[in-house]
């Protein structure tokens, strides 16, 4: 049992890890510190959150647990804020979607204090943002890829997967430079490119002809081009090198398809389809068993 959590950031992700420990029991006091008042209020009204602190230094004050839940540009100022008020017996995770950076920044602002810091990042989600989209259930069979640091103490490690296992995840330990090498190839790029097909097709002069006949295909290929702008921009950045990688691979992959194309060689473009096909197919049946409730619907 928790005694006490604080949240820096109470959106889809820091209220869906309130309202799961809430609802596992797990948690007597959940404390939200906020960018905006309004959300936090929000947050509070929608019972994701006991308290809204407008004070780092109370927020922090006999806290077992603090999770970092904001865009992963904010990591920097969140932990400056944090560190005056660090108390030895609190530990402090993160849900970050990269994790070099952010260890980075965290061995930067926190010296010392790195101990107590224990990186992770739920791979669960949806493209809906903010306290409305919480919900407790987001992480039941999902994955969370902890990161821990050879400085911290098993204890602590142990504590930040407990609070996840309580939430219904799965825990998997990645290095900070795999976990990022990783999820450039099967989340970064995917969410850049559904971004970057649709503004490619808003842009064009007849897009409102174009999206009128868009169908299940698009639909699919493009949900999660509906997810936050400041969280994708940051995890772009904070992942430049591993996302550039996957982005030429994958420009690479498109010229070779579109020579094909151009040499109207069928039998090269069906044998990349099938062996696409296989793949697909696989991973569908393997998630399946291993997370038997997957929506087709989000990551969810
Ligand atoms: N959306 C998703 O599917 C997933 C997101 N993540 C990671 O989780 C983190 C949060 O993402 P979401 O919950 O989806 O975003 P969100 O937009 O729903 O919530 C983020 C919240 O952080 C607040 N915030 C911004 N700057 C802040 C600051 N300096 N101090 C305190 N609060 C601040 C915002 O006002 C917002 O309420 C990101 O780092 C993201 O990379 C991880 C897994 C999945
Ligand atoms: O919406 C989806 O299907 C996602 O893939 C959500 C997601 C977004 C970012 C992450 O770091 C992890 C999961």
């Amino acid at each position: 049992m928790l005694k006490k959590i604080v949240i820096f950031g109470v959106g889809l992700i820091g209220g869906s890890f309130a309202r799961a420990l809430r609802q596992a029991g797990a948690v007597e006091q959940i404390v939200g510190v906020g960018r905006t008042a309004k959300v936090l209020e929000r947050a509070k009204e929608l019972g994701i959150i006991d308290v809204a602190s407008t004070s780092v230094e109370e927020a922090l004050r006999g806290a077992d647990l603090v999770l970092l839940a904001a865009p992963v540009a904010q990591t920097e100022v969140i932990l400056k804020s944090i560190k005056p008020y660090l108390q030895a017996g609190t530990v402090v995770t993160d849900a970050g979607s990269i994790k070099g950076e952010v260890v980075t920044t965290a061995r930067a602002v926190l010296g010392d204090k790195i101990t107590q810091f224990v990186p992770g990042h739920p791979i669960a989600g949806l493209e809906a943002n903010g306290p409305e989209a919480a919900i407790p259930d987001l992480y039941v069979g999902k994955k969370v890829v902890l990161t821990p640091l050879a400085e911290n103490s098993a204890a602590d490690v142990a504590l930040v997967a407990q609070a996840w296992q309580q939430c219904g995840a799965i825990i998997h330990q990645l290095t900070p430079e795999n976990h990022d090498a990783v999820f450039a190839a099967v989340s970064h790029l995917p969410h850049l490119l559904a971004f970057a097909l649709v503004d490619d097709i808003a842009n064009k002069p007849h897009a409102d002809l174009l999206f009128q006949y868009a169908a299940s295909g698009f639909r699919d290929f493009t949900r999660i081009a509906g997810s936050s702008p400041e969280m994708w921009r940051d995890i772009s950045l904070s992942n430049q090198g591993a996302i550039l990688t996957e982005l030429d691979a994958y420009i690479a992959q498109l010229t070779r398809f579109r020579a094909q194309l151009a040499a109207g060689d069928g039998l090269a473009m069906q044998a990349m389809f099938a062996n696409a096909q296989q793949a697909r197919q696989n991973w569908q049946r393997s998630i399946e068993t291993a997370e038997p409730q997957h929506q087709p619907d989000g990551d969810k």
